[in-house]
């Protein structure tokens, strides 16, 4: 039966973030970070051993957005960046421009002139003019476009804006008829600015040696392998945490920084229940679905300057290009995404190459080597990043990051606050210690 000033739940970037802070604040805080998986960062997860020739791949987060000065992992990159991070001649380097192809199932070569012809009808399709009315009956952002999108004639042009607005989906983690129109296109996200502050940037080892790195240099203490399952807090003042393995640990303050989809799903129980304002919200705001499918070939097929390409017709229509490591990441996000999870791997892998024989009629290629990503699925994850479902506002993050249960619980992660990336995350991790430290009289 331990006691802590704090225990931290989760070592993701927002738990790790959160350690950090307390850590170089004072020495004399007793803390700890349980962590449920054996390993730590959460949706941060690089894979070093499935791909041939040493190559490393993210499975979850892959670019640090917004790679900048207001960016929190920026410096802390900087300090710990080493030459292979720097060496910058393969795969997705610092910076790398876009390029976008695109392909057809039919085999019929596509024009430059009819995908850039889809790229700009998407862009037409999602810069709506201000529509007043949304803020007080809100459509969703499928509603939103669909008159624009139903105006596309039947052929070439349509199939390949479909293949793209399955990479939209991908990136918002839901189905364009799930999220609100009024968040999506007029609500103002500071976040949002703050990325466009800096570029997008990935690197060589992947995102977990980055966050692997900052554990080791501050030397965390994380308990892996452990599970927390049941919380309660009291008026004493002492909070008792109970794991999955049996062991009760009491703490001052509990930091929470699970994933919004395990808070959804009840993984752990709160005694007394979470107050109705925060139950609501955690309910409210969406937690979505993405996943990748990475795929190792023995040569590079497709043309090896594009970066992302368009299958028109393909039922994995969006793909990420590796063409040194000879490595094409399939994308998808929302019911397409949990479909896949449900689905054997074998049928999946069938389906992309079959779509890809199609689509590239005269190449002999061999799949060496596949990794399926199921976030959904994952039980400490349970999805893969929130996403502006109806009823939620900028207000709905900060009750997801408001305190609560006699004062006992704090809250960060992903969820408690816009932007949906491991720098926001870590953020609010930072922002997590601030208010712990003021209670704990450390500044
Ligand atoms: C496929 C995919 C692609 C992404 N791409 C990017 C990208 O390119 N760039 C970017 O910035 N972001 C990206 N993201 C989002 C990014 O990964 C998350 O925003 C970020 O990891 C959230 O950090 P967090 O600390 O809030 O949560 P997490 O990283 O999920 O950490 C929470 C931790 O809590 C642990 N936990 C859960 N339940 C318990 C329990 N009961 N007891 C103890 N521990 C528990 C988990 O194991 C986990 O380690 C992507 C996410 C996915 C899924």
């Amino acid at each position: 039966n331990r006691i802590f000033d704090v225990v931290i739940i989760g070592a993701g970037p927002a738990g790790i973030a959160a350690a950090i802070d307390m850590k170089k604040a004072s020495s004399a805080i007793s803390m700890t970070i349980l962590e449920a998986r054996n390993r730590v960062g959460g949706r941060v997860s690089t894979d070093t051993h499935t791909f041939m020739g040493g190559v490393s791949v993210d499975i979850g987060a892959e670019w640090i957005h917004g790679y900048g000065p207001n960016n929190p992992l920026y410096s802390l990159h900087r300090q710990l960046q080493t030459n292979e991070d720097k060496r910058g001649d393969d795969y997705f380097d610092f910076f790398e421009p876009e390029v976008t192809g695109c392909y057809d199932t039919t085999s019929s070569i596509v024009s430059n002139k009819i995908c850039l012809r889809a790229q700009q009808t998407m862009k037409k399709l999602f810069s709506p003019k201000y529509n007043a009315t949304l803020k007080h009956r809100d459509v969703s952002v499928w509603d939103m476009i669909r008159p624009e999108y139903e105006k596309i004639p039947e052929g070439q042009l349509k199939r390949l804006v479909d293949a793209m607005l399955v990479d939209k989906e991908e990136h918002e983690a839901a189905d364009l008829n799930r999220i609100s129109a009024w968040q999506h296109f007029f609500s103002d996200s500071p976040v949002d600015d703050e990325e466009e502050n800096g570029e997008d940037m990935a690197l060589q080892r992947g995102y977990g040696s980055l966050i692997q790195r900052i554990v080791e240099r501050f030397a965390l203490p994380i308990q892996l392998n452990t599970e927390v399952s049941y919380i309660v807090t009291s008026a004493s003042n002492r909070a008792q945490i109970l794991t999955k393995n049996g062991e009760i640990i009491q703490a001052k303050y509990i930091l929470v920084t699970v994933p919004l989809g395990c808070l959804k799903q009840k993984t752990i129980s709160f005694e007394p229940p979470l107050p109705q304002w925060k139950q609501n919200a955690i309910d409210v705001m969406g937690f979505g679905d993405t996943d990748k499918i990475i795929l190792q070939f023995d040569k590079t097929f497709w043309n090896s300057k594009l970066t992302t390409f368009y299958i028109a017709g393909a039922s994995y229509p969006f793909a990420v290009s590796a063409p040194k490591k000879r490595i094409l990441v399939f994308m998808i996000g929302g019911t397409r995404a949990r479909r896949m999870e449900a689905s054997r791997d074998e049928d999946t892998i069938a389906t992309i190459l079959n779509d890809l024989k199609r689509a590239f009629p005269n190449q002999n290629f061999k799949l060496e080597r596949y990794r399926i990503s199921r976030w959904t699925l994952d039980p400490y994850a349970r999805g893969s990043y929130s996403y502006d479902a109806f009823n939620t506002t900028l207000e709905t993050f900060e009750t997801l990051a408001r305190e609560c249960c006699h004062n006992q619980l704090f809250w960060a992660g992903e969820h408690t606050s816009s932007g949906g990336s491991v720098h926001t995350a870590f953020a609010t991790g930072q922002r997590a210690a601030k208010t712990i430290l003021q209670r704990l009289k450390i500044n």
